[in-house]
């Protein structure tokens, strides 16, 4: 009989869509995977000193712990929630093939106010990312916080009386919660890593690695390297206006990348074009160079704005 393999996942419907299907690979290669839902960290008697093996990432903390003490084999997560450093002993097993990459505009009657000029339409969304670059299009429009998961955000939305909320494409139309009063944002730059999702397993653990090989893709991984390089350079792992989304097309890897102050009206951009063979330091290197031509002094502001 194949060795069992217990898979971490929080308990959101999004989070066990994706555990899911790591499952479903896993199955298809033969072996034996079991879910494990694991309770949010609240509900853990953390024992482990938190400082200790470097644990940051507030989505992943609690798979990172049940992984490192022996609990689970691999932890699945949305790559866009894991922290650019990953905890000791805590590696990328497999990248999958990225889904729907862009944010997502859910509204409540149409789009029409977006054209109305002089009207502040009322938008939810608590990413910085999202506000920033939606209110250098949108000045006079009002944004509201929207915290959950994408479950309770759109609950939310619909007893607001907002205009329209903004989500990750993915995360809604992964379990066919894509209302239709929504469209695609295709002006928005996602956030690094959005759309993709990671199989994590220890470093030491030869069994995991090799399961989850097959299930690595390889583009993918490069993309939101890349994308993930431009995040860390910057600011580290904090939430941040911090935009990276690169692709590859018949052999080029196209690149985008933005920095933006919180109110969005500074900001600083880069758009690269390389053979794929030379991209893999591309957002390490544009990271560089904004925080050179001012970037430090927008990511200074960021930090100073925190509580
Ligand atoms: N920040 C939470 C989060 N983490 C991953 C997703 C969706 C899936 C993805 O972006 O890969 C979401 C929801 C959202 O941003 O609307």
């Amino acid at each position: 009989m194949q060795k069992e393999i217990r898979i971490g996942t929080r308990e959101s419907q999004l989070a066990l869509w994706q555990a899911n299907l790591v499952k479903d690979l896993l199955t298809a290669q033969g072996y034996a995977p079991v879910l494990v839902p694991i309770k949010s960290e609240g509900d853990i008697d953390l024992v482990t000193p938190l400082y200790e093996i470097g644990v940051q990432g507030i989505f992943t903390k609690t798979l990172d712990i049940a992984l490192l003490s022996g609990r689970i084999d691999i932890a699945v997560h949305s790559l866009k929630d894991v922290p650019t450093q990953l905890p000791k002993n805590i590696i990328q097993a497999a990248v999958l093939e990225r889904g729907p990459v862009k944010d997502l505009l859910v509204y409540q009657q149409d789009t029409a106010f977006l054209d109305k000029p002089g009207y502040i339409a009322n938008i939810g969304t608590s990413s910085l990312r999202r506000k920033a670059q939606w209110l250098r299009r949108y000045p006079q429009h009002q944004i509201h916080n929207l915290r959950g998961n994408v479950n309770t955000r759109l609950q939310k939305l619909a007893s607001e009386l907002w205009d329209a909320a903004i989500f990750a494409a993915a995360g809604l139309e992964r379990i066919h919660l894509r209302p239709t009063n929504s469209v695609i944002l295709d002006w928005m730059l996602p956030a690094p890593a959005q759309g993709a999702v990671v199989a994590v397993c220890r470093e030491d653990d030869a069994f995991c690695r090799e399961a989850c090989a097959p299930l690595h893709h390889a583009a993918t991984a490069l993309c939101t390297q890349i994308e993930r390089d431009f995040l860390r350079v910057l600011m580290g792992g904090c939430t941040t206006p911090i935009s990276a989304y690169a692709y590859i097309q018949e052999g080029t890897l196209h690149f985008a990348g933005e920095l933006s102050s919180l109110d969005g009206q500074t900001f600083l951009e880069t758009a690269q074009q390389l053979p794929v063979a030379q991209a893999g330091d591309i957002g390490k290197q544009t990271a560089a160079e904004i925080l050179a031509k001012g970037g430090d002094k927008i990511v200074a502001a960021i930090r100073n704005a925190k509580p």
